[in-house]
Parts: structure tokens; C-alpha cells; sequence
């Protein structure tokens, strides 16, 4: 791409050298820097890309993208001195790549939790109609069936244009997005023009990077104060009603709004719901009249998270029997109150519940059909906000026994997890056990004929960080084995 066509987008304060004539390439990590390319240095929670110029420029960069003059051979090279080069990255990917996002109908999810249950939904609902479509969020992104990995929920600026463009030239006619609130301060989404937002809830978590919950809320509300660039074409903004936040992000719009909701009057509502331990059954009303749904998604949670993709594939044009048909026939999210088919006689749940909300939802979605003992095993991770870990607990001491764990440890000790969560507990009838595996192994060696028993925290994930390493780590096959070896002799199903 021509040089001077490609920088055009960017508000520069200062050009030092000369601008080649043309770029092939853009990178933010000097270690994945291509020849005849611009490099940008973004100042990290680690360490200052500014530092890493000189690197890139002998791999090839040939225009440097800075936040202040740097002491450079400007006879090889240029330097484009911005304001804010985090910023600049979305700026300068979507223009690289032709501002791919345009041409896709973009569906953003934010909110505490349900980001990835409502894009898991809005995927499966879309493959069902024969609808091209990728997601990219937690679990990575995925590309006509490939799975590819992500570091973050929400990607860099860098990636997210690559992986748009990619999702594009793929034929993909609608992308949906996890929209974390670190993604939206830390600007990755800029350059991507969203269609449909849609908020979950907000509840307590990563209040270790935002502070407080008005300022978590805020973060949320860029997904709505920034929808809306191409003003050719109809967007729309989509909010729980049951939510207090929902009203704000209402005022941070000026495109219509939907609401959908249990509790409160919605256009999209749920009512007279029934949890199973292998189903859920309620009526949604909508503009289009009443429906009968049976959905194999379980949780009261999921009524909101099925609401939510319901009402943003119907601001797309698809009609709702269309919606539910498909919606009917999906299977659980991966790791989202997922049922273990084994053939022991207790029930096993998996879900990645690690909010002092999720883990309220997760109890209650079994709580009508508990008939012997709850088993709940909580732990947090280490190293990211502690205020929410006692609240944790707290919420867990509905279930009859609990055990106190770890999620990924990372550099913090057990005994400082634990000793956070132990704070919470409302009844006596816990263990503090730190070590995942011993943990997971205990549920089991308690558990009776007719329990049930939620292993919270760890989801789809198949490892566990400890230190800097990632071991390998499945609540499920831990659990499944420990439950064949203790209950072998007696093999029926509850
Ligand atoms: C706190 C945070 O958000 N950190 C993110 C950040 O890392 P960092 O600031 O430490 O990066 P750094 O290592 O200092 O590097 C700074 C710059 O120097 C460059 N560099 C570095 C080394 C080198 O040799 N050469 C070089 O050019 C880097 O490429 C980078 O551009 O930039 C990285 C690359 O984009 C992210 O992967 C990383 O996310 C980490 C893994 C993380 O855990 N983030 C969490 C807090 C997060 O973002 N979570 C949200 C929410 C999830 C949820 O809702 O649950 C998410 O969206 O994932
Ligand atoms: N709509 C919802 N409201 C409350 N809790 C929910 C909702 N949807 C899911 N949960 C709970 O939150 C957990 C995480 O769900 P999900 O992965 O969909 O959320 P998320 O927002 O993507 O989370 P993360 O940002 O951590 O990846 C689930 O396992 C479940 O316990």
C-alpha cells in the first residue's frame, strides 16, 4: 500500500525522514516485524514498545509509529509522532485492510458475564440457517469450523483487523465480537464499525484495572457511545432491562434500542420457565406474538442469553420461528453449566462461573431440581482483583458443601486465595483444599448416589497456570475418572 495514502488516516503531530514509497505489512511486536513494514510502539503494562524500535528497523521497518521523538537513522527510516499510538493501531489496520468491517454485518456482546454463552448462541443460530459467520472471543476464533487461539477475550487492534479481514475474504456475511471492557479502554476495537451492541449485565469483576463499578459501567458504555460510523447503515443497540445499567447505556445511543428481560417489560420477554437438569422450558413473548421454547441451554441465565440473540438476529431481518427453530436444536456452550454425560450416578456440572453473579446463576439453574446434596467447588485466580473473592464464597454458601479452591494460581500463594475466599463463607460445611486437582478428586470421594456438583471457574479451559506455566488440567476428566473408581459397583444414573 502506498505510504502517504496509509499514514493519511492518522492525526501526526510531527514526520521526521523520509516515507517510503510503499508498506507491506504492520506490526506492534518488533519480534514479528516483515520487511518494508511500519511498526508500532505501544507502551505496555510490561514493558515500553518505544524500546523495541531499533529492533524492528533492523528487521525491516521502514515508518516507525511513536508517541514522542525518538533518535533514529532518519535516512533509512520515518517517524510519525501521534498522541496516543494504542489508538493508532486500529486507525491504520482498517485502513490497511480496506475497512473490512464495513462490508460484514458486526455484532458486538459486552457485559460482565454471557459474552461468550450469547456469541456462542448467535453462532450456532447462524451456522443452523446456513449463514456464513465467525466469532472471536475467549475461546478464539473461529473460522468456518477451525478454532484458532487468542490471547485475550478481545484482541488487540492489530489482530481484530486481521481477523475481520480474514473473516471477510472467507465470505463470512456476519462477524460476531466479544466485547471485553479492557478491549474497549484499551481502544483494540477502534477502526471497527459495529452494527449491533448488545449488553448482558454488569456485575462485580475486574475492578482490580477499572477501580470502581461507575467506571467499569463507563467502560462498558464505549460499545454504545461508539456505535455507529457508517451512518448507510440501520443500527441497533440491545439491553437487558433487568439491568440498572441498561438505562445509562440507553442515553449513550442515539440509535434504537430493543430490551429484552424476565422481570421488567421488555419487547423481548421470558416467562413461565422451567429448569431441567437437561432442559429448559419458558414462552418468549415478542413482537411477533408468543412462542413456546424447549432449548437444550440450562440456566435461568441462558432464558437471557437465548433473549439476547434472539432479539439481535431479529433486528438483522430473520424471522422468529426461524430463530427459535435453530435455537432449539443448539447445543450447550462449551464449559457453560455443561452437563458431564457419564454414567455415575450423580450429576456433574461444568460451568465457568468466576463472578460472585455467575456463581449465583450456576447454583440457582439447579436449585429446582435438587433433591440430595449440592457440591459447589469455587476458586479465583491469583494476581487479579481480590475484593470480588469473599463475595465469591458468599454467594457459594447456598450449597450445602463447598469446596475452596484455585482457578490459575498464577504467582499468588494458596494460602492468600484461599485465606480471601475463607473470609465469604457463610456456613461451616466447607473445605479450603488449594491444590485443583486434590480439590476436584474431594468433591468426588463426598459425593452420594442422587448429589449434584458444580466445579465453578475453570469452563472450557483444559489447563491451569501456575507460576508462569500452563499444565494441563480438566475438572471433567479428573472428576469422571474419580467417580468411575469410587462408584463402580454401582453404575446407574441418577
Ligand atoms: C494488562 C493487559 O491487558 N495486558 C495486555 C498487553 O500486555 P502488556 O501491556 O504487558 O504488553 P507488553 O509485554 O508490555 O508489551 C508492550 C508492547 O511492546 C511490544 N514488544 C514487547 C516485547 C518485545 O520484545 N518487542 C515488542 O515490540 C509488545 O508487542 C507490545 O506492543 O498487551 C498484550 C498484547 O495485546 C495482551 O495480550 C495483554 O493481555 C494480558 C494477557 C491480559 O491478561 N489481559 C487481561 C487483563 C485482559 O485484557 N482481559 C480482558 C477481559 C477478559 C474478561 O472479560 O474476562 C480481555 O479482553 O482478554
Ligand atoms: N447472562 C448471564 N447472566 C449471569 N450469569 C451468566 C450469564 N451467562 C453466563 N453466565 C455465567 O457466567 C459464566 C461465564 O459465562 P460466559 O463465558 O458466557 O461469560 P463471559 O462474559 O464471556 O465471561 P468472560 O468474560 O470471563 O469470558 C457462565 O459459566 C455462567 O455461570
Amino acid at each position: 500500500m502506498q505510504s502517504t495514502d496509509l499514514i493519511s488516516c492518522l492525526p501526526a503531530k510531527e514526520i521526521y525522514g523520509i516515507l517510503p514509497k510503499e508498506v507491506f505489512a504492520i506490526a506492534v511486536d518488533s519480534r514479528s516485524v516483515q520487511l518494508e513494514s511500519v511498526f508500532i510502539c505501544i507502551r505496555g503494562y510490561t514493558v515500553d514498545g518505544h524500546d523495541y524500535a531499533m529492533q524492528a528497523i533492523e528487521s525491516g521497518a521502514k515508518i516507525i509509529v511513536s508517541e514522542k521523538y525518538l533518535e533514529l537513522d532518519y535516512t533509512r527510516v520515518a517517524c510519525i509522532v501521534v498522541s496516543d499510538t494504542t489508538r493508532a493501531i486500529g486507525l491504520l489496520a482498517s485502513k490497511f485492510y480496506g475497512y473490512p468491517s464495513k462490508d460484514m454485518t458486526m455484532i458486538g456482546v459486552t457485559g460482565t458475564n454471557g459474552k461468550t454463552s450469547v456469541s456462542g448462541i448467535l453462532h450456532n443460530i447462524l451456522l443452523g440457517l446456513k449463514e456464513n459467520s465467525s466469532l472471536t472471543g475467549t475461546i478464539g476464533f473461529n473460522l468456518n469450523g477451525q478454532l484458532y487461539d487468542s490471547a485475550n477475550t478481545t484482541s488487540d487492534a492489530l489482530n481484530t483487523q486481521l481477523m475481520i479481514h480474514r473473516a471477510k475474504s472467507e465470505g463470512c456475511k456476519t462477524m460476531i465480537m466479544e466485547v471485553s471492557s479492557h478491549g474497549l479502554v484499551l481502544s483494540r476495537l477502534a477502526g471497527v464499525d459495529f452494527d449491533v451492541a448488545i449488553f448482558t449485565n454488569l456485575t462485580h469483576d475486574h475492578l482490580d484495572f477499572h477501580g470502581t463499578m461507575e467506571q467499569y459501567g463507563q467502560a462498558k458504555g464505549l460499545l454504545f457511545s461508539q456505535l455507529g460510523q457508517d451512518l448507510q447503515r440501520a443500527k441497533h443497540a440491545i439491553v437487558n432491562a433487568d439491568d440498572l445499567w441498561s438505562e445509562r447505556l440507553k442515553e449513550m445511543t442515539c440509535y434504537p434500542v430493543w430490551t429484552y428481560a424476565i422481570h421488567q417489560p421488555a419487547q423481548f420477554q421470558g416467562s413461565n420457565i422451567q429448569l431441567q437438569s437437561n432442559c429448559t422450558q419458558f414462552e418468549m413473548s415478542t413482537p411477533e406474538g408468543i412462542f413456546p421454547v424447549r432449548m437444550n441451554l440450562l440456566g435461568e441465565f441462558n432464558v437471557y442469553n437465548a433473549l439476547a440473540a434472539t432479539t439481535a438476529l431479529y433486528t438483522q431481518g430473520y424471522s422468529i420461528p426461524e430463530i427459535l427453530e435453530q435455537l432449539e436444536q443448539i447445543p450447550p456452550v462449551k464449559g457453560r453449566m455443561e452437563r458431564l454425560d457419564n454414567e455415575l450416578p450423580i450429576s456433574i456440572f461444568i460451568d465457568y462461573a468466576h463472578t460472585p453473579d455467575a456463581i449465583e446463576k450456576a447454583i440457582s439453574s439447579v436449585l429446582p431440581y435438587k433433591t440430595n446434596k449440592l457440591i459447589f467447588l469455587v476458586g479465583t485466580g491469583g494476581n487479579r482483583d481480590r475484593s470480588k473473592r469473599p463475595v465469591m464464597a458468599l454467594k457459594a454458601s447456598v450449597a450445602d458443601y463447598v469446596i475452596l479452591t484455585t482457578d490459575d494460581p498464577r504467582d499468588e500463594s494458596y494460602e492468600s486465595i484461599l485465606s480471601d475466599l475463607e473470609k465469604g463463607m457463610l456456613h461451616k460445611n466447607y473445605a479450603c483444599i488449594g491444590d485443583r486437582e486434590a480439590a476436584v478428586k474431594h468433591a468426588i470421594s463426598i459425593s452420594e448416589p442422587g448429589d449434584i456438583i458444580i466445579f465453578a471457574g475453570k469452563g472450557h479451559e483444559d489447563y491451569q497456570i501456575i507460576g508462569r506455566t500452563k499444565y494441563p488440567h480438566s475438572d471433567g476428566d479428573i472428576a469422571v475418572l474419580a467417580g468411575k473408581v469410587k462408584f463402580q459397583d454401582s453404575p446407574s444414573r441418577s
